[in-house]
């Protein structure tokens, strides 16, 4: 009895114990933070947040508390938000930052093991960076740019043979996501979906990855994230296509393909040549096989699609909307092609022949400023003992082990790097060609650099990426007029874990005049 009593006060006092040390960590935190501006409520709860991130326009939640508080916000009582270039930069490079779990732990989908997109071990997430790098960049991918054209020349041809000229409208954004979906297929294993071709999804990957992302939003919101690490409780994708959704459906359609590909690997390899050239014989020539590579598979498609499209989408509604820079763009296109100096159609442009165009790499960077395709809360965990930043000339200490995360949004029109006017409101390619200011030009392409993140884990697909809307951006103004059906309302926009799940863009649109025959 009595040792009964003793054994629960004992546990009583152990709680007791535990939740003092916590409230005097927060206390500690609310004290270290008090310099740093931000609302009441967010300093005491994370609930706000959480709503935010659970809501269907966060970016929106961060830019507003950006531009009321500055460079440096409390958004909950561990967390800060920053639109500062270069803490951003700093939260990248400087030793002793690492990846948060509560963010990067959620877009876990498998027990077993980590991509490199969701490891936050730096040791573990730089050996698979090197088992990756060579894949992503293209080295040793000799059909990648061709794989990019002969996509380019499907979404050009779906377009001619259905809608052009047709006054049938067309949602530009579903077509978009099945571009960037079969040209990371076609460059990442050698087997392009075929969606434009069937102008359908009959797989329901675009469904798919938006569920995916969904899961990953509520994991990271409620606090759930730590679930995805334990083994045999945390997830693992039921492969039984009949009864899966989301993520763990695109790795059930992928399984036996990943398999296939290994099978072959290894047999060829024996045989001693290995004729193919795609990231997935690049990863395995590299030594990544089984779940791994399973794994990796599944963050080529999410990372490589959604990015893109919502790149590509932004710049094209962003042109149809400025009558001034759609005719400049297309100036500049037919000037180009009237110069002889690029394929002409009915071939594709080279990559090597459109970064000429000035006017267009402008429009590329300008849509991808005004309205950034990631917004993802990409956060760090400041070091251990703490850190020292300067911000808007102020220094700033910020206490070790709390997280910092950035605002995109806020960061793409940050008044210090692009001007103090309502200027950085608007989308206005013209100023990545008129700034005289070179140092101010130089903090601008920085800033932009940024939005592929930065240091170790900076972004692997970005030449592809820039490659990929560079080509497509050309041809889809070259060959076409467009028109928006419901200007007032171009689209439906969802931000899921920061990134764009954007529907309903309807366009209408025409063959141009001059052009030659269809291909
Ligand atoms: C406009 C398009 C894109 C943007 C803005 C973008 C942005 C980013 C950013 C900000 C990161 C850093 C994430 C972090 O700090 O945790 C990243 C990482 C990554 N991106 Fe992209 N990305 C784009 C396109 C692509 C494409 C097309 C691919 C694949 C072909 C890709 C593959 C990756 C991979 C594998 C990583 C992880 C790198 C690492 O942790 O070492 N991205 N991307």
């Amino acid at each position: 009895m009595i040792e009964d009593l003793l054994q629960r006060s004992g546990f009583t006092v152990g709680i007791i114990l535990v939740l003092s040390a916590f409230l005097a960590s927060r206390i500690r935190l609310l004290i270290q933070l008090r310099h740093i501006k931000g609302p009441f409520l967010q300093r005491i709860t994370g609930i706000p947040h959480s709503l935010a991130f659970l809501g269907d326009d966060g970016h929106n939640w961060y830019n507003t508390l950006s531009q009321k508080y500055g460079q440096l916000v409390v958004v909950s009582p561990t967390m800060l938000l920053t639109s500062s270039p270069d803490l951003w930069a700093r939260m990248n490079t400087h030793p002793g930052y690492v990846k948060s779990k509560w963010f990067y732990h959620a877009a876990r989908f498998d027990w077993r093991g980590d991509n490199i997109f969701t490891q936050t071990s730096i040791e573990k997430h730089d050996e698979r960076r090197n088992q990756m790098i060579r894949g992503y960049s293209g080295a040793e991918n000799l059909t990648l740019e061709a794989d990019i054209e002969f996509v380019v020349a499907k979404l050009l041809h779906l377009i001619r043979s259905r809608y052009a000229g047709q006054r049938k409208s067309m949602d530009l954004a579903q077509k978009i996501q099945f571009f960037a979906l079969d040209v990371i297929s076609a460059i990442g294993f050698g087997e392009c979906f075929h969606l434009l071709d069937a102008d359908d999804d009959p797989n329901n990957y675009v469904n798919s990855i938006r569920e995916g992302l969904s899961v990953v939003c509520k994991q990271a919101a409620l606090g759930t994230w730590w679930l995805n690490s334990i083994p045999f409780i945390g997830p693992k994708p039921n492969l039984d296509l009949k009864t899966t959704n989301g993520f763990y459906r695109i790795a059930s359609l992928h399984a036996s393909m990943v398999e296939a590909r290994e099978k072959e690997f290894h047999e060829q390899k024996k045989s001693g040549v290995v004729p193919r050239a795609d990231m997935l014989t690049s990863f395995m020539k590299k030594g990544l096989f089984g779940i791994d590579l399973k794994i990796e598979n599944l963050l080529q498609i999410v990372a490589g699609s959604d990015t893109a499209a919502g790149s590509l989408r932004a710049i094209l509604l962003y042109v149809m909307a400025n009558p001034r820079v759609y005719k400049t763009l297309q100036a500049e296109i037919d000037s180009t092609e009237e110069s002889g100096l690029v394929s002409q159609a009915p071939q594709i442009v080279k990559f090597s022949q459109v970064k000429e165009c000035v006017y267009l790499q402008a429009v590329i960077k300008e849509g991808m400023r005004i309205f950034s395709p990631i917004n993802t809360p990409l956060s760090r965990n400041t070091p251990p003992g703490g850190d020292t930043v300067t911000i808007d000339g102020d220094e700033i200490y910020l206490p070790g082990g709390i997280q910092i995360i950035p605002s995109f949004k806020a960061m793409h029109r940050n008044k210090s790097v692009y001007g103090r006017d309502s200027d950085v409101e608007v989308f206005r390619p013209e100023r990545w060609l008129e700034e005289r200011d070179e140092k101010k030009l130089e903090a601008m392409k920085r800033e932009h650099h940024l939005m592929f993140g930065d240091g170790r884990w900076q972004c692997l697909g970005k030449a592809i990426a820039m490659r990929e809307l560079s080509i497509v951006t050309f041809e889809l103004f070259r060959n076409f007029e467009w028109t928006l059906v419901n200007p007032e309302k171009p689209w439906k926009d969802l931000n899921l874990f920061g990134l764009h799940s954007t529907s309903d863009m309807w366009v209408q649109v025409e063959e141009r005049k001059q052009l030659r025959p269809a291909i």
